[in-house]
């Protein structure tokens, strides 16, 4: 063997050595003896010993790199090597390009090592090669395309990271086969059925046989356009349809118009037209607003609600207050809400629209939020969900009596509620407005929410409303525009509210003044004369009923100043239902 071959081979073995640099001595490797002649561990060669076969270094703890331009590139050796195994050592670093060189290659085991990195796209070019075992290493990325190499008989790659397609090899040559353990993704290539489930398993992206999981069904070219041509032809039999729809609806709209506008001039309550023919706009500011989009706040459920669904909706008039009206609508059973249609509110468009979105911006959940609103010149509309439960007004006014400790429940949740609305939009100077308990609105779940939070500020003209007696028994006294009278008007009609809980009467309304009855009761001593009969009936608590009158007492002083904030009153409340729940554990 010539000497260049032979250094070209101590080469290699010292960089596969790495920095135990002993192993070709150990070897018998050295420049003085001839691999064939000498016998170098390791080496073996032709029957003429005139040149070198195979090299086997398996399990030598070598703990380099592989150097194969040292080995392939050297012709007269890369011509005659066939056999070159390195497995079972701690080898690391990548395979690299020039082993393509060694062509005649039919054997090449580097299991068991350290390799890494992507095989080189040349692999292969090695035609020759019959047994590739690339086993337990730290390989990774697609392999290159080894279909192209026809007469493999073993590939085994099991236990590395590699990715891509498992390859389409020539299955029926192959006597061994293992990709398990790897990152190997999509359907597996047919193996006819030469191998079973354990030579892929522990790929999380194959599927397809001989895996249990199947793969999902992919659709063929020509089935896509078929499907495509179906779905299309639906399309525009839909859209041909409701085409006719629209237009016959626009024609029966234009028959009804007039009724309409009739019904929603203030007149339209004595038309004698039943209430569900009321139409939320009136006809001739439709015209304006028709193809306007809502301001949606917070539900996608009213998302893409234009105008003219509101117009075209059947709206049953629910009530005519001071401040406007307010419609039930029902958009096709699948959801009903109310819109409310406020009424001379000397708001600009753009304030309107930042006190609405700042509103929304707080969430509670005893708060009922709007869902979209609407404004113009013109109108100003709110939507909120529409409440099937009724409200507290309602649950008071009715037959069923509520118990002593749904009333204390319902006054706390509302007092946290308000309390937390009053601290958080402080700044923002913006307060209920209106409080009062048909604004009180009971959930699905029978859970009391604040509504219309925010809908009027309280100004000197528009009097937070109770009654008109009631309300100007909340803001008297105070500067009238001064952003603390509004909250101290909410305070002032929250204790209303506790004072309707705890003696049943109800002020809405009326020009019954409560607060006034009640000051003058307590005044002279009758103060148990005061309380809902049913509930000392009951045997609701009567000092429990004192301590929340007492509150309620503090809510309407008659100044403003001196009355607690609705966080104090949130507390003093929750105090009363913490001694509450405590008498009951001792009772029971
Ligand atoms: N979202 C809702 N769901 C169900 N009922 C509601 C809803 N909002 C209000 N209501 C009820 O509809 C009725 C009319 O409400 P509206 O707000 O017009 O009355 P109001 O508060 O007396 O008027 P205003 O706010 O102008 O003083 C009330 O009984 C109220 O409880």
């Amino acid at each position: 063997i010539e000497p260049d071959v032979r250094q070209a081979l101590i080469n290699f073995l010292g960089s596969l050595s790495g920095s135990n640099g002993q192993a070709a001595q150990a070897a018998g490797w050295n420049l003085d003896t001839d691999p064939c002649l000498d016998g170098w561990n390791g080496v073996t060669c032709d029957k003429k010993n005139q040149s070198v076969q195979k090299i086997s270094l398996d399990g030598l703890s070598l703990a380099g790199i592989l150097d194969v331009g040292s080995l392939c590139t050297k012709q007269s050796l890369a011509a005659s090597l066939n056999y070159l195994s390195v497995g079972n050592n701690s080898i690391s670093g990548d395979v690299r390009k020039e082993i393509a060189d060694c062509k005649q290659l039919a054997r090449l085991n580097i299991s068991g090592n350290r390799f890494s990195g992507k095989l080189p796209d040349s692999l292969p070019m090695l035609n020759n090669l019959k047994k590739l075992d690339i086993s337990n290493n730290h390989l990774s990325g697609d392999l290159p395309d080894l279909s192209r190499i026809s007469g493999l008989t073993t590939f085994l790659a099991q236990n590395n990271q590699l990715t891509g397609k498992v390859p389409k090899l020539d299955f029926s040559n192959l006597e061994q086969f293992d990709v398990s353990n790897n990152l190997f993704r999509g359907p597996i290539p047919d193996v006819e059925d030469r191998f079973n489930e354990s030579s892929f398993l522990g790929n999380p992206g194959l599927c397809g046989d001989p895996l249990p999981n199947k793969c999902p069904k992919k659709v063929s070219k020509e089935e896509f356009l078929m499907y495509s041509g179906y779905a299309l032809i639906v399309l525009v039999l839909i859209m041909f349809v409701v085409f006719r729809l629209c237009k016959r609806r626009t024609k029966e709209e234009k028959v009804d118009a007039t009724n309409k506008i009739v019904a929603v001039d203030d007149s339209g309550y004595k038309t004698g037209l039943s209430r569900s023919d009321f139409s939320v706009i009136s006809g001739d500011q439709s015209a304006l607003v028709s193809s306007t989009s809502l301001v949606v706040l917070t539900s996608p459920v009213v998302n893409g609600l234009k105008f003219e669904d509101l117009l075209t909706a059947p709206a049953e008039l629910l009530g005519r207050g001071k401040h406007g009206s307010l419609y039930k609508v029902i958009f096709d059973k699948r959801m009903t809400l109310v819109v409310k249609r406020i009424k001379d509110w000397a708001i600009s468009s753009d304030e309107f629209k930042k006190r609405m979105q700042r509103i929304d911006q707080v969430k509670h959940p005893n708060v009922l939020p709007a869902l979209a609103f609407y404004c113009s010149k013109l109108e100003k509309l709110l939507i909120y969900e529409y409440q099937q439960n009724g409200s507290l007004f309602q649950l008071l006014s009715g037959d069923q009596p509520l118990g002593w400790s749904s009333r204390l429940n319902l006054a706390a949740t509302i007092a946290e509620a308000l309390a937390f609305m009053h601290q958080e939009l402080h700044s923002d100077g913006i307060a209920h407005g209106n409080l009062k308990s048909s604004n009180i609105l009971l959930n699905r779940n029978m859970v009391p929410c604040i509504s219309e939070y925010g809908l009027r500020e309280a100004d000197s003209k528009e009097l937070p409303s109770l009654s008109a007696t009631n309300s100007r028994r909340a803001i008297e006294q105070t500067g009238a525009t001064s952003s603390n009278s509004t909250f101290n008007a909410d305070i002032y009609a929250f204790g209303v509210i506790l004072l309707e809980l705890l003696t049943g009467k109800l002020v809405q309304n009326s020009e019954f003044d409560l607060a006034r009855w009640v000051h003058s009761a307590v005044r002279e001593e009758w103060t148990v004369e005061v309380f809902d009969k049913r509930l000392i009936s009951h045997g609701a608590s009567e000092a429990r009923m004192v301590d929340l009158l007492q509150a309620a007492i503090k809510c309407v002083n008659r100044s403003p100043e001196t009355r607690p904030t609705m966080r104090k009153v949130a507390y003093m409340i929750n105090a009363i239902k913490e001694e509450e729940e405590r008498s009951m554990v001792f009772e029971v």
